[in-house]
């Protein structure tokens, strides 16, 4: 079949000054980048005006690279978050996670640069030095402003990092409370080029269900834990079962933690099970949440020895490069 169309001489159609306005369609990728613990995923979730990547006090909580989409009067902006860039990589997972941070800067319009408070470091070098190689703007946002008790020393220190680069511009947020964040999503928006849509307008991801589910465990096992568990827990989904039942929607859903020593085993189920029993109850009320239905969840834990310095074993869990 051959097309009709004419791409040499444009329609009246496209020249509608109204057309111009209100149908010129936009669409650009733009990385969420910074040092674990940042508040890079406190960040997109505020954006978004939803929960989607899961956040914690413990630095490194992100693993994976995530996809949030915002589609808003025919601007979509596609935000990638990124695990934090750390300069440990002794293990696979480790550069598993630097690797998915770095090559979300591939194909990127914009960049968000988050940096904590007034404090720069050795690891927040590193990240400058991989945004200064992308070829787009930098926004640098500085977050947690809420948490300064000295107000007088952000100016100076603003002022500082904006000599570190040409960033197209410098922004005290708090991504937790929300300060400035309306200024920074116009500059973002503002940053977005014109082109066709990549995803339907409803779509928030372009992460599973299972994965989401997973990832909401993990995060509960995570704020349970604190410092007392290292790295090493991760999540699969065994079940994800959908039913319509005459009182409403109930999702199954089995997961397994996965820890890799019995000494972990034992600190994740907690005396009694109590532990496990709030991680179940705590990721159960965000899962209804997320996905608007009652869910019945089922959790196990079991040791799996050295998953996280195992690439295959990290591939077979998800932890793909090529995702
Ligand atoms: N006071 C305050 N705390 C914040 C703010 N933003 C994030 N936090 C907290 O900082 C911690 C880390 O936030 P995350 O969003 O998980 O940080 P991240 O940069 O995604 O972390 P990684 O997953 O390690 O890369 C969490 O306890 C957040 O609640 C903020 O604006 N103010």
């Amino acid at each position: 079949m051959t097309s009709d169309v004419n791409h040499e001489e444009p329609t009246a159609h496209e020249f509608s000054p109204v057309d111009s306005v209100s149908e010129v369609s936009r669409c650009g990728y733009v990385a969420i980048v910074g040092r674990p613990n940042v508040g890079k995923s406190t960040l997109l979730n505020h954006l978004l005006g939803q929960k989607l990547s899961i956040t914690s006090r413990r630095p490194q909580t992100t693993r994976h690279q995530v996809l949030g989409i915002k589609t808003e009067q025919g601007i979509q902006t596609v935000y990638v978050d990124t695990p934090g860039m750390h300069k440990v990589q002794k293990k696979a997972i480790n550069r598993y996670m630097n690797k998915a941070a770095s090559s979300a800067l591939a194909g990127i319009d914009a960049i968000v640069f988050v940096v904590d408070r007034l404090t720069w470091n050795e690891e927040d070098q590193m990240v400058l030095e991989k945004v200064q190689g992308a070829r787009c703007p930098v926004i640098l946002a500085v977050n947690k402003v809420d948490k300064i008790s000295d107000k007088t020393k952000l100016m100076p220190h603003l002022e500082s990092l904006s000599g570190k680069m040409d960033f197209h511009a410098v922004v005290p947020i708090s991504a937790q409370h929300g300060h400035n964040l309306t200024q920074l999503e116009e500059m973002i928006t503002d940053l977005v080029p014109e082109g066709v849509h990549h995803f339907p307008e409803d779509q928030l991801t372009d992460r599973s269900s299972r994965f989401l589910a997973a990832e909401l465990v993990r995060e509960k096992v995570m704020r349970q834990l604190g410092d007392e568990l290292p790295y090493e827990v991760t999540v699969e989904i065994e079940e994800f079962k959908h039913e319509v039942r005459p009182k409403g929607p109930l999702l199954t859903i089995s997961a397994l933690i996965l820890v890799e020593r019995a000494g972990q085993k034992a600190i994740v189920i907690g005396d009694k099970g109590s532990r496990l029993k709030q991680i179940g109850q705590d990721a159960r009320k965000d899962m209804e949440l997320m996905f608007d239905s009652k869910v019945m969840l089922n959790l196990w834990v079991k040791v799996k020895a050295g998953w996280s310095d195992d690439e295959r074993a990290l591939k077979s869990l998800g932890y793909d490069h090529n995702q």
